[in-house]
């Protein structure tokens, strides 16, 4: 499985494009979440958004969801087709209703599923997206009353997306699920109200620091290269063989 950031910002970077990851696994692409800035992120990569066969939503921020009205668009409108989009089913009412029905709505355009080949996933359940890629949704803590996923890819992956910390479950995951692969967000600066510090991901284990990989961060990164114990930055538009 390869995985290759298309952006590794935070929600405000100027420097990245949104935390947006290409997952690619004998020749299917996953792209998990498609923020504001994923069409041109693809589009710099020479990544027709036609080559993706699925986008995952993991919550609904805009440099998570942003980019998906002009998705739906050009795959309806260039390429005459409903692209395939995985969520958790609390999302799809609300990623409608709330963020894209707005511009989206026209005549025979009146839902999700007129947009989108919508695959509904519940929480805790294993999903096989492709022959060999199969994905687990982990409700997580990020913003209060606002429903947030993190991913298990193949049973060894895990993908925070957005979160707050969380010692007990990332513990739990190395030491009783097998997880061998962390990639995880990370807020440089300040307290952690909404995302996980480096301070906090800094206090885990040195073996789980060793398998963890940092994302979603801000435009002065460069100044924390090297004071991030055992974990290293994924780096944006890179690709790891993972
Ligand atoms: N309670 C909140 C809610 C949001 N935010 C900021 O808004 C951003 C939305 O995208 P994000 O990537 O989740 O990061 C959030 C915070 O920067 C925040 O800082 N505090
Ligand atoms: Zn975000
Ligand atoms: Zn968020």
């Amino acid at each position: 499985m390869n995985l290759q950031m298309i952006g590794t910002g935070n929600a405000f970077a100027k420097k990245y494009f949104n935390n947006n990851a290409l997952i690619e696994q004998d020749g299917f692409k996953l792209l998990i979440d498609f923020g504001i800035t994923a069409p041109l992120a693809l589009y710099e990569l020479g990544i027709g958004m036609e080559e993706l066969d699925a986008v995952l939503v993991t919550h609904m921020h805009g440099d998570h969801v942003g980019g998906l009205e002009e998705y739906g668009f050009q795959m309806k409108f260039k390429h005459g087709r409903r692209p395939v989009l995985y969520l958790a089913d609390a999302l799809a009412e609300p990623l409608w209703e709330n963020t894209l029905s707005g511009g989206m709505t026209q005549d025979g355009l009146e839902r999700l599923e007129d947009a989108f080949d919508v695959r509904l996933l519940r929480a805790g359940d294993v999903q096989q997206l492709a022959p060999n890629l199969c994905v687990e949704l982990l409700r997580t803590r990020h913003i209060r009353g606002k429903k947030s996923y993190s991913l298990i890819l193949n049973r060894d992956v895990f993908y925070s997306a957005d979160m707050v910390f969380d010692r007990e479950l990332l513990t739990t995951l190395v030491r009783d699920r097998g997880v061998r692969r962390i990639f995880h967000e990370v807020q440089l600066e300040g307290p952690g109200a909404v995302h996980t510090t480096l301070d906090e991901l800094l206090s885990l284990p040195e073996e789980i620091q060793a398998m963890t990989m940092l994302m979603h961060y801000a435009d002065n990164k460069d100044r924390f290269e090297g004071r991030t114990g055992r974990m290293t930055f994924l780096e944006q538009g890179s690709v790891y063989s993972i």
